[in-house]
C-alpha cells in the first residue's frame, strides 16, 4: 500500500537516505525507552523507599545521555529528510527535461496529441515544478515514516513482552487497526485526490491564459466574463479542496479513535495486572508510559498519508510524460554539398480524418527563391513545422540533400535548417546576447555586421550599441526592429536552409522593404523558403507554389502562374485592387 516501486526506482538515491532516516528514528526510539525504563525502575524503587543515591544518579545519567543521542538522532533523521528530498527533485526534474529534450521540437504537438496522457504544455510546468515539490514529502517524510512506523511496534512489542505480555500483544494488535482506517479511506482518496488535482492543473492553465492574453481581454471588454469564468472555476476548486480537506479531517479522527482506544486498552490491561498483583510499580508505569509510542508513528504516517497521496497523483502525471514514446535514435547525416529540399507527396494531418497537406510536392533549391502562398488555412505554417521537425508523422517524402527528414536528429535539423516566424521571440538581456544565441562564438564585429544587413545598426548606435537593453519579448522595440533583430539572429545562425514564414506580417513597410530584401539577397546563397501571404513579396521568386486546401494548384513564377490563370491570378488581382484602394484612400 502506497510504496510505489517505480517511484522508489525513479530516485535510487533516496533509499539509502530513507534507509538511515529509519535507523536515526529507531534509535531515537530506544533512547527514549531507555528513560521510561530507567525512571520507572526509579519511581517503583522510591515508592517501595529502597531507591538510593545512586538509583538517582543512574536514572539522570541515562536520562541525559538518552537526551541527547535523540536530540541527535532526531537532528540527524531531519537531515536524511532534506538530502532524500533533494535528491528526489534533482532527479526528477532532471529526467522530465530530459525528457523534453528528447522528444525535440516535437514535444508540444507530443503530449498534446497523445491518447494515454493529456498532459498540456504548461501542465508540464505544474508537475515538474509542483508535482515534484509534493513528492518531496513522499520521499521526505511518509518513506521512512512508513518503514518506522512498523519497526516501532515490534520493537516495543518485544522490549515490553517480558514486563506483560498481555498488555504487550493487545498493544500490537491494535496496531494494524490504524493502516486499516488509511485503506479504507484510500479507496475514497484516490479518487477524489486525482479530480483535485485535474482541476488544480485545469485552473492554472486557465489562469496562465488570461494573464497572458489580458490586453487581449481588456481591448475587447471580455476580461469581466472571463472574470466570472475563473470564479466559477475557483469555485470547484475550493469545493473540491474543501472535500479533501474533510476526507483528511475525517480520516484523522478515526485514526485518533483507534490510536487512544489502543493506547487506553494497554493501559487497563497493565493496570488490571498490577492490581491482580501479576506487574511490578514500575513495569506497569513502563507499560503506561510506552502504549501511546505504539501508535505514534502509524499515527504520525497517517498524517503523512494525504500529502504522499497528493504526490503520488502528480507521480501518475509525471510517469505518462516520462513514458511518452519516443523516437528511435536517429542518426541520417546530411551530405555537405546538397541542400535541395525535396517534398514528394507529402501528407499530414493534426488529427485523424481531417488532413491538412494531402499530397505536397515540391522542390526548393539552393541559390534560388521559392515561395509558398495561399489563402489562410490551406496549410503553409503546417509545411513549415513540418520542415523544421515541429511536426512529426507525415506520410510521403520529404529529403533534404536525399535523406529522409525522419532519419534526421533534431540537433542535426537545428543545425540545417533556421525558422523565422511572424514574432521572433526576444528575451530580455541585451542586444549582444539575444544574438549570439544564433551564434555563441560570434565576435562583436559579425554582429555589426549581420546588424548593417538588416538595417539596424545606425538605430543601436543611438543607443548603447551592443548592449542596449531589451525587455522581455523585446516589449521596448517597436515590431520593426523586432523582427529586424530576429532577423539578424537567424543570420548569424548561418544554416544551409532558411524558412521565412510571415516574417513581415504586421510591421511598417520600410522594414517589410529591407526585411525582404535580405530574403532575395540570401535565397544567392542558401536554400530559402518564403511563405508569405502578400503576393507582392514573392512575385520576383524563382518558383512560387500556390497552394489550396493543402493540395499544389499551381507552381511556377510569377508570370507564368498568371498566365496560368486559377488561384494565383485571383489571389494577385484582388491583392492589386486593395492595395490601389489603400494607395487612393492614403493620397485623399
Ligand atoms: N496545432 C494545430 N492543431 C490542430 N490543427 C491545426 C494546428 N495548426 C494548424 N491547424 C489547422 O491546420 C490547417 C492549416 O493551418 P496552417 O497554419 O498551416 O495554415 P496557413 O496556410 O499557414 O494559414 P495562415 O496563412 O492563416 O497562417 C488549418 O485548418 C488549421 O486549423
Amino acid at each position: 500500500m502506497m510504496i510505489d516501486k517505480r517511484l522508489i526506482g525513479a530516485v535510487p538515491d533516496s533509499r539509502g537516505h530513507v534507509a538511515r532516516n529509519v535507523l536515526y528514528q529507531w534509535g531515537g526510539l530506544l533512547a527514549s525507552a531507555a528513560t521510561t525504563f530507567a525512571f520507572a525502575r526509579l519511581l517503583g524503587g522510591l515508592l517501595q523507599g529502597v531507591a538510593t543515591g545512586a538509583d538517582l544518579a543512574a536514572a539522570c545519567g541515562v536520562g541525559l545521555l538518552a537526551m541527547a543521542v535523540r536530540w541527535l538522532c532526531t537532528a540527524m533523521a531531519g537531515r536524511e529528510s532534506f538530502l532524500a528530498s533533494r535528491s528526489v527533485k534533482k532527479a526528477l526534474r532532471r529526467r522530465i527535461c530530459d525528457k523534453l529534450l528528447r522528444l525535440g521540437p516535437s514535444y508540444a504537438q507530443q503530449v498534446s496529441t497523445s491518447e494515454v496522457v493529456q498532459v498540456s504544455t504548461s501542465e508540464v510546468v505544474q508537475v515538474t515544478t509542483e508535482g515534484v515539490e509534493q513528492l518531496e514529502t513522499y520521499f521526505g517524510a511518509y518513506l521512512p515514516q512508513f518503514f518506522y512506523s512498523l519497526l516501532a511496534p515490534l520493537t516495543l512489542f518485544v522490549l515490553l513482552f517480558p514486563i506483560s505480555w498481555k498488555a504487550a500483544v493487545a498493544l500490537l494488535l491494535c496496531v494494524p487497526l490504524i493502516p486499516a482506517a488509511i485503506a479504507a479511506v484510500q479507496t475514497v482518496a484516490k479518487k477524489l485526490l486525482s479530480r483535485y488535482w485535474g482541476q488544480y492543473t485545469a485552473l492554472g492553465d486557465t489562469f496562465l491564459e488570461n494573464l497572458q492574453g489580458l490586453t487581449t481581454l481588456k481591448i475587447y471588454g471580455a476580461d469581466g466574463r472571463k472574470n466570472e469564468e475563473m470564479d466559477r472555476e475557483a469555485e470547484q476548486f475550493r469545493r473540491i479542496t474543501m472535500k479533501v480537506l474533510s476526507m483528511q479531517l475525517n480520516s484523522i479522527t478515526i485514526m485518533d479513535l483507534v490510536a487512544f482506544g489502543g493506547a487506553a486498552l494497554g493501559m487497563i490491561l497493565a493496570v488490571g495486572e498490577l492490581a491482580a498483583g501479576n506487574l511490578s510499580f514500575a513495569g506497569c508505569l513502563a507499560v503506561i508510559l510506552l502504549s501511546a509510542d505504539f501508535f505514534i508513528p502509524m499515527r504520525q504516517l497517517g498524517s503523512f498519508f494525504h500529502v504522499a497521496m497528493n504526490g503520488m497523483a502528480a507521480s501518475g502525471k509525471i510517469f505518462a510524460l516520462l513514458d511518452l514514446p519516443e523516437d528511435p535514435p536517429r542518426q541520417g547525416r546530411l551530405p555537405e554539398d546538397d541542400y535541395t529540399v525535396c517534398c514528394r507527396d507529402l501528407h499530414f494531418g493534426y488529427e485523424p480524418g481531417r488532413p491538412v497537406l494531402q499530397g505536397v510536392s515540391l522542390d526548393i533549391r539552393p541559390g534560388a527563391l521559392t515561395a509558398v502562398v495561399g489563402e489562410s488555412g490551406c496549410g503553409k505554417s503546417t509545411l513549415a513545422a513540418l520542415l523544421t521537425g515541429r511536426c512529426r508523422g507525415y506520410g510521403g517524402e520529404v529529403r533534404i540533400g536525399g535523406v529522409e527528414l525522419g532519419r534526421l536528429s533534431a540537433e542535426e535539423l537545428a543545425r540545417t535548417v533556421t525558422y523565422v516566424g511572424f514574432a521572433g521571440y526576444l528575451f530580455s538581456g541585451t542586444v549582444a546576447e539575444n544574438l549570439r544565441m544564433g551564434c555563441p562564438e560570434a565576435d562583436d564585429a559579425a554582429l555589426w555586421r549581420v546588424l548593417e544587413r538588416t538595417w539596424m545598426a545606425d538605430f543601436l548606435r543611438g543607443e548603447q550599441g551592443l548592449e542596449t537593453h531589451l525587455e522581455p519579448q523585446g516589449a521596448n522595440f517597436s515590431g520593426g526592429q523586432r523582427q529586424r533583430l530576429a532577423l539578424a539572429r537567424a543570420l548569424l545562425h548561418d544554416t544551409p536552409i532558411y524558412i521565412f514564414d510571415e516574417a513581415t506580417s504586421n510591421i511598417d513597410v520600410e522594414s517589410e522593404n529591407d526585411i525582404m530584401a535580405e530574403i532575395h539577397a540570401l535565397a544567392g546563397e542558401k536554400t530559402v523558403l518564403l511563405i508569405s501571404h502578400r503576393l507582392a513579396n514573392v512575385a520576383a521568386a524563382d518558383c512560387i507554389c500556390v497552394l489550396e486546401g493543402g493540395r499544389v494548384a499551381g507552381l511556377g513564377n510569377h508570370l507564368s502562374l498568371l498566365a496560368e490563370g486559377g488561384l494565383y491570378r485571383a489571389l494577385w488581382a484582388g491583392q492589386q485592387q486593395l492595395e490601389r484602394f489603400a494607395k487612393g484612400g492614403a493620397a485623399q
